[in-house]
């Protein structure tokens, strides 16, 4: 059987692949354990220093829980009366949305197809969406009477605004690219066919970049999406102070001055 999930790390980008083109990358309980390792190591790996999170084939990205090895897994609960089904939330979903929105590293996704469920919350994990533009968006929660997980409750208002979340959330639809784009889901809507090149190359370029400072960046936004300004210009204080003492800023100050471009070694 082929691995559910792929994990390459190459010159510092870590590449994880949702592997079940077959099954609309459905995530199974395989999927979900081996997605979960992946995104624990990029994110723990000091020599990773960018994640591209992608998926195989061209039709979908992730659909979300699949639902054909779910409705086994309840049945078995009514049977059981275990009520094990929904463990998956805590055991993978939270872990993985963990790992990846708090990764000190910035995190690429390319949606290369429908992105449902937490397939939408995973892709919502990262820093940077570049989405082809046959890819679309559902939130499919509502869809099956459940509510949001994946994180998808606290990053889609912080991207898109609370009362355009809530319907989204509320009246699941597919969004096509297009419309991702303008509502701000998709930083950048490419042709499908080449997708993966330049996913690769806005992964690539993050991954020889200045890394601490990038940390710092994103730690610094979500640190102010819930200080006052006061505690956020100390914060900026401090995350400027470890900016400022990494070789890479020393690195990128010499380069300007010699007009050259900075080689950034990640730390
Ligand atoms: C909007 C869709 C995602 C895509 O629609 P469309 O492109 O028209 O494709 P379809 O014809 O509907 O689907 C093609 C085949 O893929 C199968 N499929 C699609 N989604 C799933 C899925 N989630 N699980 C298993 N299989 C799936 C579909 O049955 C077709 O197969 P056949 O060719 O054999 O017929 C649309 O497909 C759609 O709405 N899908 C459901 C999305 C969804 O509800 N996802 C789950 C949300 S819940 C979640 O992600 C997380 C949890 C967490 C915790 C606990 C429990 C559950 O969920």
């Amino acid at each position: 059987m082929a691995d559910t999930v792929l994990y390459e790390v190459s010159d510092g980008l870590a590449t994880i692949t949702l592997n079940r083109p077959e099954a609309m990358n459905a995530l199974n309980i395989a999927t979900k354990v081996a997605l979960r390792e992946a995104a624990e190591s990029a994110a723990g790996d000091t020599a990773v220093r960018a994640i591209l999170l992608t998926a195989a084939g061209d039709r979908a990205f992730c659909v979300g829980q699949d639902l054909k090895e779910h409705i086994g897994l309840l049945a078995s609960d009514r049977e059981t009366g275990a009520g094990q089904t929904m463990n998956t939330v805590k055991e993978h979903y939270n872990p993985i949305a963990r790992a990846l929105a708090g990764a000190p590293k910035p995190v690429v996704a390319a949606v290369n197809g429908v992105a449902a469920g937490a397939g939408f919350g995973f892709a919502l994990t990262a820093d940077y969406r570049i989405v082809a533009d046959t890819a679309s968006f559902n939130t499919s929660f509502a869809g099956v009477a459940l509510t949001a997980d994946s994180g998808i409750s606290w990053t889609l208002p912080r991207v898109i605004g609370p009362s355009r979340a809530a319907d989204l959330l509320l009246f699941p639809r597919s969004i096509g690219a297009q419309d991702a784009l303008e509502l701000g889901i998709a930083n950048r809507v490419v042709p499908a066919a080449e997708l993966r090149a330049e996913a690769g190359k806005v992964a690539r370029a993050l991954a020889e970049g200045p890394t601490v400072a990038y940390a710092a960046i994103k730690e610094a936004v979500a640190y102010g999406l819930t200080h006052s300004l006061e505690e956020t210009l100390e914060k900026e204080d401090e995350l400027q102070a470890r900016a400022g003492q990494s070789e890479d800023h020393a690195i990128a100050v010499q380069a300007f001055v010699n007009k050259e471009k900075p080689k950034y070694l990640g730390r």
